[in-house]
């Protein structure tokens, strides 16, 4: 039988999509929609999963996770609702799209979980935020939390925060990417073969990262540790404070989240 359908997958759903399969999840109680024959011939050479192109296929699974832009989630929820029943479990991932619109067009009974995730599910190493709609059950969204636990860690939110998660989790990684390039394209710009400097920046990303959650020390205090009395990091933090970076990342993810909410009435 089929468990989950996952509708859209793009980016984010393929993420998923690998994500599921590498903890172990067997590619035949997974049915993957995608409308574009080219991107559903990829999907299939990638990870040997069944792809259709019809949305009719959510009749009778446990759970369906919409992966399709929010701008186009109305339009999938209309078509697949009357495929629906009360029992299913519909999981939406749609930035901003809040579980009462989605409630509003699915039949009576039918759950609703609003998840948060992050693109380094492909490699396991992502994050999830959940929230529960008012007609799931425990047990639907412990479900819920199940599959996303394939992709990383998995937390609940209130769906109030969910706007905030996006601006620092859900749109995260960009933020991170661009740095290990500034910091990639910087050392080049110091005199370091392009290969070094990869390595470097992205070992040393890697590194903080998990010493940071290792350590549960407050990045302030790691921060310090770095920064020797006139040293050279003080130098080069100085350069960081006096461009503004730190403002720049509040005004950046300010940005992120008031997006992200009129994202709500797409
Ligand atoms: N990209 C990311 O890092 C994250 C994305 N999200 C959310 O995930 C969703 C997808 O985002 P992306 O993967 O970036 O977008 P995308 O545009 O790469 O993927 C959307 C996919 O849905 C497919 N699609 C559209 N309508 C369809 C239909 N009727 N039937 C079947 N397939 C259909 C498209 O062909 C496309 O492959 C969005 O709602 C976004 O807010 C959430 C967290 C992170
Ligand atoms: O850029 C976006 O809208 C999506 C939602 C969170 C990350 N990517």
């Amino acid at each position: 039988m089929t468990k989950t359908v996952l509708v859209g997958a793009g980016a984010m759903g393929e993420a998923i999509l690998a994500g599921l399969l590498k903890s172990g999840r067997p590619a035949d109680s997974l049915v993957v929609v995608e409308k574009r024959a080219e991107r559903a011939a990829e999907l299939v050479a990638a990870h040997g999963v069944t792809v259709s192109d019809d949305l009719g296929v959510v009749a009778g699974a446990e759970q369906v996770l919409l992966a399709v832009k929010p701008q186009d989630i109305f339009a999938v929820l209309d078509e697949i609702a009357p495929s629906l029943a009360a029992g299913q479990t519909v999981i939406s991932i749609a930035a901003g799209v809040t579980i009462a619109s989605i409630e509003a067009r699915v039949p009576a009974g039918v759950a609703v979980v609003r998840v948060m995730p992050n693109t380094p599910a492909l490699v396991s190493e992502g994050i999830s935020a959940l929230s529960g709609g008012l007609a799931a059950t425990g047990a639907q969204v412990a479900a819920a939390e199940e599959l996303m636990s394939a992709c990383g860690t998995v937390v609940v939110v209130p769906e109030k925060q969910m706007d905030a998660v996006t601006a620092v989790s859900g749109s995260g990684p960009a933020y991170v990417f661009y740095v290990i390039d500034a910091m990639v394209e910087a050392g080049v710009h110091l005199g370091l073969p392009r290969p070094t400097a990869h390595q470097l920046a992205v070992q040393t990303v890697l590194g903080s990262a998990v010493m940071a959650r290792d350590t549960g020390t407050h990045p302030a205090v790691l921060r310090e540790q770095v920064t020797s009395p006139a040293g050279t990091t003080a130098a080069a933090l100085r350069q960081l404070d006096e461009r503004g970076v730190r403002a720049a990342f509040l005004a950046a993810l300010e940005a992120c989240r008031d997006r992200s909410a009129e994202l709500a009435g797409s």
